[in-house]
């Protein structure tokens, strides 16, 4: 994919230093002051790039989005290629950013960039050369399911998650990266010879974006590093009990530093291109940005994304909640400063919109993600089918390694439709035991569940997740909450806010509430259909995607 080389004259110097300090601006911004101010956001996702151009008011001025390719080499493999992903950033950047200039605004409006991104996915990079060792290892891939097998039987494993909050999974990066200690000779080589770095796509990002080996930035926020399984929770700072469990030797092996998610020094300016010398000010995963996008700052409040996979954020504050009910816990966002780090309980869902993209790209069945609800909608209900759309296994609360995609119930009436309604309900079901799991640990039932990501437009099935978790789903009208918590941690770093409470007005406007409309019996009777699936797609014998031999 080729890149403009953008050399504008318009081309920023960086932010003076003075102007950049922990609270820069007196009193509240005015709502015409804050319309002059803009704040880039990188959304680096699972299957699309986009850097979205927001005012103070939280309004996106100015986008772009791209796809990239999605690799599955084998069976459970998913893969991603490191430099085609730097590219789509730059090229976003470069394509909002001329959009931007074209309706008049001036380059130095912009007062900083924030990034967003797919979590737990592993790079691997040579520190002197700055090249990747091996493609991406995407967040979904479950060649690591034998290694965690094996792991399991470890002595400390249980304690891990005590330590880091998450449980041993094909999920978390660690398992990723021993992977490719153990399966790649290059990798090893680099590790063996101190030359190895360990990213996810937020440290990937940033040294590239930065200008790479020369300046040699690598760094990662706390929620990114929460997701890696070497973060201890309560200090967030690498924990060598963690290292020692995976066998990693920090000496040979260069981790990011760990810092606040909204932060004017450490995540650099980018290096080329239309906004060069901007600074980069906010970094967060992006589970994290759109619990910030959607203002969940108060203890109890959630939010729930569905984008690629779906993924509920239940703020827990400022002490970590270690689950007892197949949640994961997570930092949520660290502002830094005088503020602590505020912590999440996550209900993660490996397969959301991916399983629309699965109907439309591997079946057939429509032309555009747009179109399932539509088809969804030519049968009354599911007709008596289950889909249990394990296809990374099913993350929680059930963490079932061995279970793949099955569909139950199909006979000689099963139209695609009936396949299509099952497919959105999945992630309502899941969803469902995963608040049901909330309520347990956290001892407080959600009033209402906040949603967002690409799946959420689907009428259709936001209706349904009202029905089926029986209380009210409410929608914003502008859905990139998580390109906006991005911005909103740059803009803190920056001065453009200072206290939260700043934010409240921003996409409050024309949100949409679906309010449940069927009786609670028959919402438990399909609650109690979809558990009885899950139990059946349990313990399916296959060959182990890592090395081919038989489990
Ligand atoms: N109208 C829609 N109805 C249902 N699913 C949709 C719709 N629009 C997009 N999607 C699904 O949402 C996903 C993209 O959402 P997005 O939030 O952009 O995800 P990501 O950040 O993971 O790339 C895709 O998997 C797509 O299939
Ligand atoms: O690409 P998304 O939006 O489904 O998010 C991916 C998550 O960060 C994986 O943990």
């Amino acid at each position: 994919m080729a890149i403009e080389k953008a050399s504008s004259p318009k081309s920023p110097q960086p932010i003076p230093k003075e102007e950049v300090t922990d609270s820069p601006t007196e009193g509240h911004l005015d709502e015409e002051k804050l319309k002059k101010f803009y704040i880039g956001s990188i959304d680096q996702g699972t299957t699309s790039t986009r850097f979205i151009i927001f005012d103070g008011l939280g309004q996106p001025v100015a986008q772009h989005q791209l796809e990239f390719t999605q690799n599955y080499p084998h069976p459970g493999w998913h893969e991603h290629d490191p430099k085609e992903i730097v590219e789509t950033v730059e090229l976003c950047i470069e394509q909002a950013t001329q959009d931007f200039l074209d309706q008049g605004h001036e380059i130095e409006d912009i007062k900083a960039v924030g990034i967003t991104n797919q979590r737990e996915t592993v790079l691997v990079w040579d520190r002197e050369t700055g090249e990747p060792l091996h493609n991406a290892i995407a967040w979904p891939d479950t060649r690591t399911k034998g290694l965690v097998r094996q792991l399991k039987e470890k002595e400390g494993a249980d304690e891990l998650k005590n330590i880091c909050g998450l449980p041993l999974s094909t999920y978390p990066s660690s398992v990723k990266l021993v992977w490719l200690l153990q399966h790649d000779k290059a990798v090893k080589k680099a590790y063996d010879e101190g030359r190895l770095v360990f990213g996810t796509m937020d440290t990937w990002l940033l040294y590239n974006l930065n200008g790479g080996k020369e300046k040699n930035v690598l760094v990662t926020d706390a929620t990114n590093a929460s997701r890696t399984m070497f973060m201890n929770l309560e200090t967030t700072e690498y924990d060598d009990r963690l290292l020692d469990f995976f066998k990693l030797d920090r000496k040979k092996l260069t981790l990011p530093k760990i810092v606040p998610s909204s932060d004017a020094k450490e995540f650099g300016t980018l290096a080329k291109g239309l906004l060069k010398g901007i600074r980069i000010a906010g970094c967060l995963g992006d589970q994290s940005a759109a619990l910030v996008g959607q203002q969940a700052f108060k203890p109890g409040r959630a939010k729930n994304t569905y984008g690629t996979g779906c993924f509920l954020l239940y703020n827990v504050g400022e002490k970590p909640v270690i689950s007892k009910h197949g949640l994961l816990a997570t930092v949520a966002y660290d502002f830094g400063g005088k503020r602590k780090p505020v912590y999440a309980l996550e209900g993660s869902i490996a397969v959301a919109g991916s399983g629309v993209k699965f109907l439309m790209d591997n079946l057939g069945f429509i032309s555009s993600s747009n179109k399932i609800s539509e088809l969804a909608s030519s049968v009354e209900d599911n007709g008596g089918v289950v889909f249990v759309t394990a296809f990374s296994g099913l993350f929680a609360p059930y963490w079932i390694d061995d279970a793949k995609g099955t569909i139950f119930g199909i006979t000689q009436y099963t139209e695609q439709g009936h396949i299509a309604r099952a497919t959105l309900e999945a992630t309502c079901f899941q969803t469902k035991a995963i608040l049901d799991a909330m309520e347990k640990d956290s001892g407080h039932k959600l009033a209402e569940l906040a949603v967002d990501g690409g799946m959420s437009s689907s009428n259709l099935c936001m209706q349904t997740q009202a029905n089926i978790i029986g209380i009210p789903v409410d929608r914003p009208a502008m859905r990139e909450t998580t390109a906006l918590g991005a911005a909103i941690a740059a803009g803190f770093a920056v001065g453009v806010w200072k206290e939260f409470d700043e934010l409240k007005e921003i996409n409050q406007k024309d949100r949409v509430v679906f309010e449940p409309n069927i009786s609670a019996e028959a919402s438990a009777k399909m609650f109690k259909k979809w558990s009885r699936a899950v139990e059946m797609c349990r313990g399916w014998v296959d060959t182990d995607e890592s090395n081919g031999e038989e489990d």
